[in-house]
């Protein structure tokens, strides 16, 4: 009998994880779409969580992250539980990035880096609005730090351009850039390589490389399949909000129920068996949506061995934000 177990049981905590989620649980009305998740990502780690659309990862992020206040369950950052709120998980060393790409349109991308910094910067947001005491000398350094992280990103040389105006490429850099200026000790990335070609993949894989090896931990999420299982230590699998299996790459993709979930295999004993070829016609349609919106074409999808590639190209479009906020804002219009 297949059942939707976990190959780990609950990790105990340790001096080295950055990141312990424990049974965090999120209800929407009657859907549960994440239960009884645990997962620790260590200090140097890169951590992959993939699984079919729908399948609760972005939503186990939201958890994360503050966006969502869980059902049950606990979030905790290097021992200390976080409590839901987005800026003060930013505060305590957690920052993310977007499905849906969320630059001030209208900024430059100097700015939009700048914004990022503010919970790092003494002065606060409003004081750097109301150019305060102390403005000054903060801002400078500030600007010294953004340019840093404009340079590590390759964007230095477009700082004063209107972050509109970037390919989407490298919007998608921006965005890391700025969540990478709040000096997080962990960055949530959720598909940052949609709707990106495979030049742009690769240079975003040899990026997250980098951000590891300055001691930051990454969490993943991510449909593209060859660049997930390349840069991941430990790849761990969500499946109708549970999790299926976690090990390393190797594993993962030679674990039969991780097949039978990407193909659409019903798994006995779970309420929503009948659910799951709605969900594989959905997601292929999904897919071939997104391919085409993103001008890759349907069906570039990148096969592994387990046969659990999928399209990597979305329609993410670029945020429109016009006010001061950051990353981490609570949209709760817009979750993804
Ligand atoms: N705010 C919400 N209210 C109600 N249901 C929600 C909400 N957010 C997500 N869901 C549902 O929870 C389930 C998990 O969605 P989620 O977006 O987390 O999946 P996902 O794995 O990130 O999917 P994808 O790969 O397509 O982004 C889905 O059934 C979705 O419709």
């Amino acid at each position: 009998m297949t059942t939707m177990t976990t190959t780990q049981t609950p990790p105990a905590v340790t001096e080295t994880a950055v990141l312990q989620a424990t049974g965090v649980t999120m209800r929407f009305g009657g859907l549960t779409a994440v239960r009884d998740v645990d997962l620790t990502v260590n200090t140097g780690e890169i951590v992959g969580l993939i699984g079919p659309n729908g399948a609760g990862k972005t939503t186990f992020f939201n958890c994360l992250t503050g966006l969502y206040v869980p059902t049950e369950g606990r979030v905790a950052y290097k021992g200390t539980t976080l409590p839901a709120k987005p800026h003060l998980v930013t505060k305590a060393g957690i920052a993310r990035t977007f499905q849906n790409i969320r630059l001030f349109a209208n900024m430059t991308v100097l700015e939009n880096v700048l914004v990022g910094r503010h919970t790092r910067t003494r002065e606060g947001l409003f004081s750097a609005l109301l150019r305060g005491p102390g403005f000054k000398k903060a801002e400078a350094e500030s600007k010294e730090r953004a340019m840093e992280l404009l340079e590590f990103t390759g964007l230095a040389a477009k700082a004063d351009h209107l972050s509109r105006n970037l390919p989407y490429g490298e919007q998608r850099k921006l965005e890391i850039a700025r969540a990478l200026a709040s000096e997080p000790g962990l960055l949530l990335l959720d598909e940052p390589t949609a709707g990106m070609n495979p030049q742009e993949t690769r240079a975003t894989e040899e990026l997250v490389f980098s951000i590891r090896d300055q001691g930051i931990a990454v969490l993943v999420i991510e449909h593209d399949m060859r660049f997930i299982f390349n840069l991941s230590d430990r790849v761990s699998v969500l499946v109708q909000g549970q999790k299926l299996v976690e090990g390393t790459p190797a594993v993962v993709q030679a674990d039969e129920r991780v097949i039978a979930a990407y193909l659409g295999t019903p798994m006995e004993d779970s309420p929503e068996d009948e659910c799951l070829d709605a969900v594989e016609a959905a997601e292929s349609a999904a897919a071939s949506h997104r391919a085409a919106a993103a001008g890759t074409g349907a069906g570039t999808g990148t096969g592994t061995g387990a046969g659990t590639g999928t399209a990597s190209g979305t329609s993410s479009g670029t945020g429109t934000n016009t006010g001061a906020g950051t990353d981490t804002e609570d949209h709760q219009e817009d979750t993804k």
